[in-house]
Parts: C-alpha cells; sequence; structure tokens
C-alpha cells in the first residue's frame, strides 16, 4: 500500500517527533491531542527543533517551511479516519489506548493501517479490539525522534505481510533503520533498557550513589551520552514506572519490580523535564538533583 497521509494521535514529545520527521520525508500529517495547549505547543516545539536542524545545515529553510505546511492539527479525532496510516502516540495506559482505538474505527477508511508507538503494551491485545488485527501492529520510534536512527516493528500474531512490508518501506522513506521484535512485554529496547534504569533507582533508593554520582558513572564508566538517571527524566517517569508494570505484570517475575522511590516520585507528579522535576529540578538556569 502507498501511504501518503499519517495521523499522529496524542501531541506529546513523542506524537511531535513523530509528526516532525513524517512532515520532513514528504507525507502529510494530521495531529490530534484532547488538548488545544498540547497541539500548540508540539506545532511550536517542531518549529523550533525543525529550526535546529537549518541552523546545523541539515535541511534547507525551503525545506523546514513546506514540512511545517504539511502538518494540520485538529481536536476531531475522527479527522484522522482518513489518513492512510494512523499512529497512536498517547499516554501509555491500555485503558487510554483502547478507548482510542475504539473512538477511531467507526471513521476509518477500510485500507488504513493502525498502529501504536506503544513502549510496551502488548500489540496482540490491542490490535484484537479493533476490526483489523490484521493490519495493526507496534511502530515504536525512539526519543528524540528526529535524532535516534531505530524504530521497531512489532506484529502481533495476527498482522499480516504486506502490512509489515508496508511499514518497512514507510521506515526506508523516513531514512530510519527497522528492528523487528516479538510481540512480548517491552519488546526489545525497553526490555533492556527499562531494568537498568530501574535498578539505577534501586541504587539511589538503597544510597549506594547518590542522583549525580550514578549518572557520572554511568557517562564515564560505560561510555552512556545521557546517565540513567538523566534519561529516565528523559523519558518521563510515568512512562518508565508504566513500562516497568507491564514487565512485572507481564513476565511475572519479581526482578522487573518498579523501585517504590520511582513510584514515589510519580506519586508526586515529579515526572522529570514534561514536568519540571525529576531525578533532577528544571526549572533553574541549570538542573540540580533533587536527592
Ligand atoms: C522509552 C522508550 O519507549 C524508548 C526510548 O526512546 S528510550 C530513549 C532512547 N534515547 C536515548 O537513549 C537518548 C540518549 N541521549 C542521547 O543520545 C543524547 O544525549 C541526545 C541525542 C538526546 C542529545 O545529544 P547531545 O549531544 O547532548 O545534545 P545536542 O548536541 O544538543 O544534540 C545532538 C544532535 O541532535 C540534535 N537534536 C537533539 N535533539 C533534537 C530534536 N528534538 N530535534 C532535532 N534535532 C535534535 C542536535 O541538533 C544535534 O545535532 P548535530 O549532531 O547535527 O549537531
Ligand atoms: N517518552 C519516551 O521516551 C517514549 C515514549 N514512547 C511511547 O509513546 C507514547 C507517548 O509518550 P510521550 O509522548 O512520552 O508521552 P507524553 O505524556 O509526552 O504525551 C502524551 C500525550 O497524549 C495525550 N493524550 C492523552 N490521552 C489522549 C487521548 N485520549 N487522545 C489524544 N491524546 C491523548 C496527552 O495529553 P494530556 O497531557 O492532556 O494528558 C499528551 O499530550 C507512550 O505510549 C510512550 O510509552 C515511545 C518511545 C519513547
Amino acid at each position: 500500500m502507498d501511504i501518503k497521509s499519517v495521523g499522529v494521535i496524542g501531541a506529546g514529545q513523542m506524537g511531535n517527533g513523530i509528526a516532525h520527521v513524517f512532515a520532513v520525508a514528504g507525507f502529510d500529517v494530521m495531529m490530534t491531542d484532547i488538548s488545544q495547549d498540547a497541539l500548540d505547543q508540539a506545532m511550536a516545539l517542531i518549529r523550533r527543533n525543525l529550526e535546529r536542524q537549518v541552523s546545523r545545515e541539515k535541511i534547507s529553510r525551503e525545506d523546514m517551511e513546506t514540512a511545517m505546511a504539511r502538518i494540520t492539527t485538529t481536536l476531531k479525532l475522527p479527522e484522522l479516519g482518513q489518513t492512510d496510516l494512523v499512529i497512536e502516540a498517547a499516554t501509555e495506559r491500555e485503558t487510554v489506548k483502547s478507548a482510542i482505538f475504539e473512538d477511531l474505527q467507526p471513521h476509518l477508511k477500510p485500507e488504513t493501517i493502525l498502529t501504536s508507538n506503544t513502549s510496551s503494551i502488548s500489540i496482540t491485545r490491542l490490535a484484537s479490539r479493533t476490526d483489523r488485527p490484521e493490519r495493526f501492529m507496534g511502530f515504536h520510534f525512539m526519543n528524540p525522534v528526529p535524532v535516534m536512527q531505530l524504530v521497531e516493528l512489532i506484529r502481533g500474531i495476527a498482522t499480516d505481510e504486506a502490512t509489515y512490508k508496508t511499514l518497512l518501506g514507510v521506515v526506508e522513506k523516513l531514512g530510519k533503520t527497522a528492528a523487528s521484535a516479538e510481540d512480548f512485554p517491552a519488546f526489545i529496547v525497553n526490555r533492556i533498557l527499562m531494568p537498568m534504569i530501574n535498578e539505577a533507582v534501586y541504587t539511589l533508593y538503597e544510597g549506594v550513589g547518590s542522583v549525580r554520582s550514578i549518572d557520572e558513572s554511568m557517562k564515564l564508566g560505560a561510555n552512556h551520552p545521557m546517565g540513567p538517571l538523566e534519561l529516565a527524566d528523559f523519558i518521563g517517569l510515568d512512562t518508565c514506572l508504566a513500562i516497568m508494570n507491564v514487565l512485572h505484570d507481564g513476565l511475572a517475575d519479581t526482578k522487573y519490580r518498579p523501585c517504590p522511590l520511582l513510584t514515589k516520585y510519580v506519586e508526586a507528579g515529579w515526572l522529570g523535564r514534561k514536568t519540571q522535576r525529576g531525578f533532577y529540578d528544571y526549572r533553574g538556569e541549570v538542573p540540580v538533583p533533587t536527592r
């Protein structure tokens, strides 16, 4: 199937990055969210990130303006029904995602491919609640989307070969690299990355290191571009906790139990960069550790 138009659901950090890369690659993009504020902020952020690419001579100013013109926003989810490919990038909660697909379904063209950018939730289960499990896939971008090369492709049990091949072609058109993962909790990247982040939180919780010493250790001692706590703040602590819960419930193994300190931060509403406070406080000039 030839994909020309894309619908993006959720204008958070992933939704805006996904809209950005699809628009630059020449697709028409329609983005929706439940809040007009989120849509406005996302458009402003896309412009800022495109400006950054122009200033680093990654794209021309003309290409930037063409890309911006390809993105439209709407608060009306049904309007996305006419797009060729839908990418759901709303909050990492199964009830939220299922409700979105249920609301969208009556408005979909028969041939539209449905995908979810979920970090961890069963693709087979999400697909089974739609009218097209054979045209449903996990389409997992990494953060920040304009920079990260990888896209995980996750087939549910019913996904057909034509859908998989279509998405492989889309990834190629984006100039990114696809990796196939089987549909088990958190797939590949987060199955490995999230227990490491959770372990970093335990290391903090048990007093083995401070926020700063843990992050410095992994940056300078293991050559990670960001320390694990800095990365957790970057991803969003709510998302990290949601992924750990999916791993814990889905694999029924205590080695995946979320650290109580991670839970406490989320309960406080300290979700990382997006709320300006997490393992670091971002409200001042420079980030300051909160423990
Ligand atoms: C949770 C999940 O489900 C899955 C996930 O996504 S897990 C998270 C995966 N992501 C990571 O692990 C990210 C780890 N961190 C990094 O790789 C780096 O710190 C980083 C790329 C985010 C920033 O790198 P940095 O060197 O500190 O910053 P900076 O110099 O500003 O940026 C590097 C480049 O990216 C570009 N960039 C950064 N953010 C950008 C954005 N949002 N949009 C466009 N370009 C961006 C910069 O312009 C810069 O480009 P050049 O190489 O052309 O100069
Ligand atoms: N953060 C990361 O590093 C990565 C995240 N992901 C996955 O991407 C998805 C989005 O994550 P992320 O962008 O970080 O999360 P954010 O919290 O930044 O954004 C989620 C957005 O979805 C909106 N939303 C919530 N419910 C609905 C709805 N019913 N319809 C439309 N929009 C809705 C939220 O609005 P409001 O704020 O008003 O609730 C918010 O704007 C999750 O599934 C996550 O696991 C995948 C790869 C990396």
